[in-house]
């Protein structure tokens, strides 16, 4: 799918600090929007229902999988989350710059369907400090701790197949990575529309 604007989409196993790197990355970079997904998965702490995620029942969920609401949707840590169609395609459409936090199976996904999204997998330095890191912030029982734990490491086998590879160890170091991947791929893309402009012009192709 052709379309204006960039995709920028951020992976990571939960706790090595995507949320905290893409909040930095909007605080300096205004012309980037968040695509806020639904879930099946309860608030926790301070979240409100529309910022950080639109809180759903399974009922409601399955109602947006019956009318084909989701570009795509997983299960991750137990709950279900999805990407609302609506929410990406009018946004990227009028050359919006859109920035997607979901699991590596969502970012491939995507990638299927839109071929130039930047996929970005983000790494912790390592598994003691990925563990230190879901303990600080204190928002998950032990139990769902270990569970997205067990799941890192199936995540972290897909850092591969990602466009890019962030390892969030210092943060400034990592939003400063994050930032350079945004502004290199604005500049790709303008180069890359105003060469194809160009050539149409060339060849009278209104
Ligand atoms: N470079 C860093 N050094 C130390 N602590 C960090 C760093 N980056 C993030 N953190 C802290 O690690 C914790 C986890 O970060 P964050 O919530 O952003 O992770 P996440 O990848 O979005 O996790 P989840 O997928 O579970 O939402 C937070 O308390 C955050 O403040
Ligand atoms: N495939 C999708 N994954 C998503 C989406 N929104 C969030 N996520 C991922 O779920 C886990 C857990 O998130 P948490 O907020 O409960 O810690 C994390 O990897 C998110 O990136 C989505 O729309 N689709």
């Amino acid at each position: 799918m052709d379309y204006p604007g960039n995709l920028f989409v951020v992976a990571a196993p939960s706790g090595a600090g995507k949320s905290s790197l893409v909040k930095a990355l909007m605080e300096l970079d205004s012309a980037i929007q968040p695509a806020v997904s639904h879930t099946t998965r309860p608030p926790r702490g301070q979240e409100k229902h529309g910022r950080e995620y639109f809180f759903l029942s399974p009922e409601e969920f399955d109602s947006m999988v019956r009318r084909d609401s989701f570009l795509e949707w997983a299960h991750v840590h137990g709950h279900r989350y999805g990407t609302s169609r609506h929410t990406i395609e009018e946004r990227v459409a009028h050359g919006a710059d859109v920035i997607l936090e979901i699991d590596f199976q969502g970012a491939i996904n995507i990638k299927r369907i839109f071929a130039n999204a930047v996929l970005i997998f983000i790494l912790p330095p390592s598994w003691e400090e990925l563990r230190s890191r879901l303990q600080r912030r204190g928002e998950d029982s032990a139990e769902v701790i270990e569970l997205r734990l067990q799941n890192a490491a199936i995540e972290m086998a897909q850092a591969q197949k990602f466009d890019f590879v962030i390892i969030n160890e210092l943060f400034e170091r990592a939003v400063f990575d994050l930032k350079t991947i945004v502004h290199a791929q604005r500049l790709k893309y303008s180069a890359q529309r105003r060469a194809r402009a160009d050539t149409f012009k060339a060849l009278h192709i209104p």
